[in-house]
Formats: C-alpha cells, structure tokens, sequence
C-alpha cells in the first residue's frame, strides 16, 4: 500500500523555490531518510506531508487523502519548530495530545517506550535536550500513527539516546508504521533506514537503497553525497543563465 505520494510537486514562497517537481512514493513499512544540504527543502516537503503548507502545484497524497484533514490523526510527527507548553508535566502532556486522536496508545506505555517514566511528573521546562526530543516522539507516538514525520529527530541526541530512539521508532514500523525522517548524518541515514532520498535545490537527485550507500566507506559516502549537490546546483545555475 502506497502511503504517501508526491507527483511533480512545486513550492513556491516569495523569492525562494523550494520544491521544484518532487515525485516520490513511499511504501507501508519502509523508513526513508531524506538527507540534503540546508535549504534543500527537506522542511517544505515534510509541511506539505502534514497539510501545514499547500503546493504551489502537483498533487501530495498521504494514506490515499489530501494532507491535513482527517488523514491528519493517522500521521504523527516531530518537527524542528515544535513549541512545548514549558510548564506543564510530561506526562500531562502526553496525555493531552493522545486525546486528539481516536486510537491513542495508554499514556504510561508510551512514556516507557521513550524512557520518560523517570521524567513523566517534571515539567518540560527541566527537560534535556535529549529527553526534550524523547518527549517530541513520545506526542508522535502516542496516536498509534500509521506514518511518522520526523525532521532532525536526533539532533540534540547522545549516542545511547539515538540507539534507543530508533529502537523504539522500529518497533512502530513493526507494528505497522511507516517513517520518513530528515538528517544531516550519513551514517545515520544508511543504518536506519531502508532508503536514502537525497533533496538539493528542491529537486530529488538521489534515491538509492541505504545498502547500496554502505558498499562506500564513510568518506566515500560524503564524497557521493557532495558530489550529488555539486552537480544538482551546477545544473541549477546552468538553467538560470539559459
Ligand atoms: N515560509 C517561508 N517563506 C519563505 N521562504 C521559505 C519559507 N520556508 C522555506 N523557505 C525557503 O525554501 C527553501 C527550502 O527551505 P526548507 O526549510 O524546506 O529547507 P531544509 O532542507 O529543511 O533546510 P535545513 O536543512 O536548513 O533545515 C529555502 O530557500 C528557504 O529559505
């Protein structure tokens, strides 16, 4: 089943285009990393997913249903702009947020599977970076979604916390979840996920098998990487003098 489908999609925001004729289809049960340099359009993409923006053109399909909408209680996500209520307890929040949605998971589960149970009667304000992010998967968890959305998800994570979080975001695809995510981390990228969709100048110029990323060492991976966006922008800058 086709979970999320982008055809010729563009976005155009005053003086920026950042989406220039995305195509992309996403199956249940796969985890796509989306990697791309700043500005790529990584952030865009994602906002059209969740119904947050419109495009310009194309069409955005999310479990067969325009984004946002009803479709919207079917996909949790975790965004960079997030803004937590700082004063309310951990578990409060996660239980009001599971009220949203009409198959939400039992509140102390989800909190476990994050490993927030020490932290559920602290304020978000007292939160670590790290547990601040837990708490972020733990609301995109906590409607049982069918697709996840995370930009970044583990930016602000030590190593033993990325291990655990991808751990846990497994076990949702397991349990029938599909996740596109966003990184700036190559070896992230060509662990966790199964497919590696790389975004420059808002146009798809990669979309590749993470294990066809792994036959390269490390810094080969940059090297492919870089050299990826290098020609994308080269190709870019040649159609503007045209
Ligand atoms: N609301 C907006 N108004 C104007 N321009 C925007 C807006 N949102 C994004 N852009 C522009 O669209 C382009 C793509 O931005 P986007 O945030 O999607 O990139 P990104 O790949 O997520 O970058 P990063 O890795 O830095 O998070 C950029 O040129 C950005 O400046």
């Amino acid at each position: 089943m086709t979970v999320l489908e982008m055809r010729d999609v563009r976005k155009d925001y005053p003086g920026a285009r950042a989406l220039d004729g995305v195509d992309l289809d996403v199956e249940r049960g796969e985890i796509v990393a989306v990697l791309g340099p700043n500005g790529a359009g990584k952030t865009t993409a994602f906002e059209l997913v969740l119904g947050l923006v419109r495009p310009t053109s194309g069409t955005v399909r999310v479990l067969g249903e325009r984004p946002g909408g009803r479709v919207r209680t079917r996909v949790g996500a975790m965004l960079q702009s997030a803004g937590l209520p700082e004063q309310t307890t951990v578990r409060e929040v996660v239980r009001l947020v599971g009220r949203a949605y009409p198959q939400a998971l039992d509140t102390d589960d989800v909190l476990a599977r994050t490993a927030l149970t020490k932290r559920a009667s602290r304020t978000v304000t007292s939160l670590s970076g790290g547990e601040r992010q837990r708490l972020l998967l733990a609301m995109a968890l906590v409607g049982a979604p069918e697709l996840l959305v995370l930009d970044e998800p583990t930016a602000a994570m030590d190593v033993a916390s990325r291990r655990t979080f991808w751990d846990q975001a497994r076990a949702s695809v397991h349990d029938g979840a599909t996740i596109l995510f966003a990184t700036h981390d190559l070896a992230e990228a060509s662990t966790v996920a199964d497919r590696v969709v790389v975004v420059a100048d808002g146009r798809i110029v990669a979309d590749t098998t993470a294990d066809a990323l792994t036959h390269h060492g490390r810094e080969d991976l940059e090297e492919v990487f870089l050299a990826l966006v290098a020609e994308s922008s080269s190709a870019v800058d040649e159609g503007d003098d045209s």
